[in-house]
């Protein structure tokens, strides 16, 4: 593995945004020593940035095929983490011809063991084809299928963590939580049920998506991204501990594309992205995960 590139000194060499007053434990942070900061990113992990490609419910056999061989064919960074989440039925498939350079991802889980639960898929199946991730509450199983905190998403994460899934934990507002100023609020609550089931974050990335931007090609500005990673990044802080509010990824998704992802790669707290449309054409994913050059640090 190619020496990870510290997302938290490279936080450290970026300009500070302005003080805002909800930031105050982020610019504590920020004004920790670049030692410091390194010996956190050693302790949690990689610490490089992340890409995933969510292929939600599309794809044949076929357009699979070509995808996964676009997808070998391209030139990825070293020190970028990428993993794509194919549909269910097409993960072996995936698994079988896709380098080994690339990860594998389911997009959903059960609560636990299996058994007597038509329909549903287990960690533990998910482990036995190869697959080392899973996405959980993602806005469309929250918003469409209508899963909760309570009742699933947490209890999800836990039960796969405890398998050795490693798990992409989604959060993200509703444009009328957005518009009623409720954003942080939404996030906090979603990230408190995550929380609340996780006891070590090492195998966690947090993905903030907010739910107007995902497939709508209306992309959060880096600001606005950025601003509700520092602020989740800060409850992490108050909530969890200083070392993972300072080691856990935060990955941005909502109408990621080749033309927007440099912009929002630079912001400090941005660690990467989660992508959908765009992660059905591999030259353009190829190009989203490459943005990680837009983060290196020059100084
Ligand atoms: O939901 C997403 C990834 O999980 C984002 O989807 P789009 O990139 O298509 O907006």
């Amino acid at each position: 593995m190619a020496a990870p590139s510290s997302l938290a000194s490279s936080r450290l060499a970026a300009a500070a945004p302005a003080p805002q007053h909800h930031h105050q434990n982020h610019q504590l942070r920020l004004g920790c020593s670049r030692r410091r900061a390194q010996r956190l990113v050693a302790m949690a992990g990689s610490g490089k940035f992340f890409v995933g490609g969510n292929w939600k419910c599309n794809g044949t056999k076929e357009s699979i095929t070509k995808l996964v061989s676009d997808l070998n064919a391209a030139t990825l960074e070293s020190d970028v983490d990428v993993v794509v989440a194919p549909p269910f039925i097409y993960i072996d498939q995936v698994k079988s011809s896709l380098t080994d350079r690339i990860e594998v991802s389911a997009q959903n889980t059960w609560i636990g063991k299996g058994g007597a639960f038509t329909g549903e898929i287990s960690a533990e199946q998910l482990v036995d084809i190869g697959c080392q991730w899973v996405i959980l509450g993602h806005s469309e199983r929250r918003h469409v299928i209508g899963e909760d905190d309570q009742v699933f998403i947490g209890k999800k994460a836990a039960y796969a963590l405890s398998q050795n899934l490693k798990v992409m934990a989604c959060i993200g507002e509703l444009l009328e939580e957005r518009e009623a100023g409720k954003t942080f609020d939404v996030c906090f609550k979603q990230m408190k049920a995550f929380a609340d089931n996780i006891t070590d974050w090492k195998n966690v990335v947090i993905a903030y998506e907010p739910v107007w931007a995902i497939g709508t090609g209306k992309v959060a500005s880096p600001e606005q991204a950025q601003e509700v990673h520092a602020a989740v990044r800060d409850w992490l802080k108050t909530n969890v501990s200083a070392d993972v509010a300072s080691t856990v990824r935060i990955i941005y998704g909502g109408s990621v594309n080749a033309a927007n992802c440099a912009e929002l790669a630079k912001k400090e707290d941005i660690d990467g992205f989660l992508v959908g449309g765009a992660s059905l054409k591999g030259p353009d994913f190829a190009t989203i995960c490459n943005s990680v050059t837009s983060k290196k640090v020059t100084a």
